[in-house]
C-alpha cells in the first residue's frame, strides 16, 4: 500500500483537529506534524500522543519550504476560516500542494478559477458526509434531468450550527442552488438560520451537541397546499466528515501521480471512485 503524506491546515479549530486525530489512525496516511494556522495560536498542540507544530501566516512559507525537503510531496486538508479560504487556496495553487478544501466560504468561482490555472488537482466541497454527497448528488440528477419539477412550490430552509459559526451553512447554500434548477425562487438571504442555543434546545438538538452540530431542513409546499416534501440531514458531532476527507485525501493523491493538473473535483467525483 502507497503511504500517502497529509498535512492537515486549521488545528486547533474543531474539525481540523478531529480529521487529525483520525488521520493518525488511518494506516494509508503519515501525518506532517504542522498545522498552517491563525495568526493567534500557540506554537504546538499535542493530538492523540502527536505533536503538531502551528504555523502562522507569516511564517507559512519560509517552514513548507523544510517541510517539503523532509517530507517531500504531500496532499493538505483545509478546514481553517472562511475568512481565510481565499488566500490559502492562492498559497497552494502557487507553492503547487494539491489540495482538500473543507472550508466553506471564499470567493467559490475564484478558487475553481485558481486550482483551474495552476499546476495541482484539488477536491472542494461544502460537506464531506458522504451520506449528505450522496444526497446533494440524487438532487442534482433531479436538477439535471427534471428541471423545473418544483415551478411555484414554496419553500423553507433551516439550518442550525453551533452559535460561533462563521457564515451561512456552505452545504445549505450549495443545494437550494440545485433546488433553483428544479425550478423554486429562492435565494440564500431566505435561508432561516439558527445559532441561538435555547431554539437548538427547542428543536430537540441534544445539549451535548449544541456545540457542534448541522442540522438542515428543506421543506416544499405545494401552490395550493395540498402537498408537502422534506428533506432533512441532521448530523451531531464532527466525526461523519473525517471518512469522507480522508477518501478525498486519497483521491487526489491517484489524481497527483496520474500526473492530473489544473483541476477541480467535488465530493461526487469522489464518492463515484470510491
Ligand atoms: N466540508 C465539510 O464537510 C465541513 C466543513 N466545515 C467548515 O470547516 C470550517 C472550519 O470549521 P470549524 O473547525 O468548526 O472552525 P473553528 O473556528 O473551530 O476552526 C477554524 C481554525 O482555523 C484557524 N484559522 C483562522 N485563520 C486562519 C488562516 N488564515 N489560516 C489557517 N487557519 C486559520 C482558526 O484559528 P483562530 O482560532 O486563531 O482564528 C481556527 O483554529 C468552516 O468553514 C466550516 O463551515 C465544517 C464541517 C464539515
Ligand atoms: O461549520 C460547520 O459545523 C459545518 N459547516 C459546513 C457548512 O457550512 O455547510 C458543513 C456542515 O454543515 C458543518
Amino acid at each position: 500500500m502507497t503511504i500517502t503524506h497529509i498535512m492537515i491546515n486549521g488545528v486547533p479549530g474543531k474539525v481540523a483537529t478531529t480529521i487529525l486525530a483520525h488521520a493518525i489512525n488511518d494506516e494509508r496516511f503519515t501525518v506532517v506534524p504542522y498545522s498552517l494556522t491563525g495568526p493567534d495560536t500557540e506554537k504546538s498542540v499535542r493530538v492523540n500522543g502527536t505533536d503538531i507544530t502551528l504555523v502562522s501566516p507569516e511564517e507559512r512559507s519560509a517552514v513548507l519550504k523544510t517541510i517539503k525537503e523532509t517530507y517531500g510531496p504531500f496532499v493538505t486538508v483545509d478546514y481553517t476560516h472562511p475568512s481565510a479560504v481565499d488566500a490559502n487556496v492562492a498559497f497552494y495553487c502557487a507553492e503547487g500542494l494539491p489540495f482538500v478544501m473543507g472550508t466553506t466560504g471564499g470567493n467559490r468561482e475564484q478558487i475553481r478559477a485558481d486550482v483551474t490555472d495552476s499546476a495541482i488537482p484539488a477536491v472542494i466541497a461544502p460537506n464531506m458526509a458522504k451520506q449528505i454527497v450522496g444526497l446533494q448528488a440524487m438532487i442534482e440528477y433531479g436538477a439535471k434531468n427534471f428541471p423545473g419539477l418544483f415551478k411555484d412550490f414554496q419553500m423553507t430552509v433551516k439550518e442550525s450550527h453551533q452559535s460561533w459559526k462563521a457564515d451561512t451553512s456552505g452545504t445549505a447554500k450549495a443545494i437550494i442552488r440545485q433546488f433553483n434548477l428544479l425550478g423554486v425562487e429562492f435565494t440564500e438571504a431566505d435561508i432561516d438560520k439558527v445559532r441561538e442555543p435555547e431554539a437548538q434546545k427547542a428543536m430537540g438538538i441534544p445539549e451535548e451537541h449544541l456545540d457542534g452540530h448541522g442540522w438542515h431542513t428543506y421543506t416544499l409546499c405545494a401552490p395550493d397546499g395540498s402537498s408537502e416534501f422534506g428533506i432533512t440531514h441532521n448530523i451531531n458531532g464532527r466525526d461523519i466528515y473525517a471518512e469522507g476527507t480522508l477518501d478525498a485525501v486519497a483521491f487526489v493523491e491517484k489524481k497527483r501521480l496520474a500526473g492530473i493538473k489544473g483541476h477541480c473535483f467535488s465530493m461526487i467525483d469522489v464518492l463515484k471512485n470510491l
